[in-house]
């Protein structure tokens, strides 16, 4: 399955999202995020993604959670999810995302993969989490879900 990365960074109760322009999810809301690529760590893949997609250095991100992600009966990516306190620049437009903050309240879950309601409150509240999201053939539509949280997260 491909492995892919998700890194959310938070400062002060608030979350950086991305509007993103192209690829998987294009349109939708999400985390700075992904392909891992061949010799590549997920962690390094995080890294690296937040510095092509909005120019963020991100230092030491902690892993915090894992899903899989389904297409019909098609598993399409293994997804891992990282958070970071602490990183420097400030989050820049590029060609591939929007960057935006918003307040935990506030995340716009409507412009979002369905999924993300159920496993982002774990991340924000500090829990790790482990799930199975299977979606329409499409991706339009989540059809089943498993959700575990307080698992053993290694990167
Ligand atoms: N259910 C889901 N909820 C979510 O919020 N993000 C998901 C998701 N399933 C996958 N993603 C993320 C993981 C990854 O960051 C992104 C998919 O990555 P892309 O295919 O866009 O990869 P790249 O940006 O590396 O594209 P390329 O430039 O084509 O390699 O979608």
């Amino acid at each position: 399955m491909q492995p892919a990365t998700l890194c959310y960074l938070l400062r002060n109760e608030r979350v950086l999202l991305i509007r993103k322009k192209r690829g998987l999810g294009k349109g939708k809301f999400v985390g700075p995020g992904g392909k891992v690529e061949d010799g590549e760590t997920p962690i390094e893949a995080a890294v690296r993604e937040v510095e092509e997609e909005i120019c963020v250095a991100v230092n030491d991100p902690s892993k915090v959670g894992e899903f899989e992600f389904v297409f019909g009966d098609e598993p399409k990516m293994f997804v891992h999810v990282f958070r970071a306190e602490t990183f420097s620049g400030e989050p820049r437009e590029t060609v591939e995302a929007n960057p935006r903050w918003f307040d935990f309240e506030n995340v716009p879950y409507d412009e979002m993969w369905e999924d993300d309601r159920l496993w982002m409150p774990h991340l924000f509240s500090g829990e790790t989490f482990s799930g199975r999201f299977r979606f329409d053939a499409e991706g339009d539509e989540l059809l089943e879900h498993e959700l575990e949280t307080d698992i053993d997260c290694r990167t």
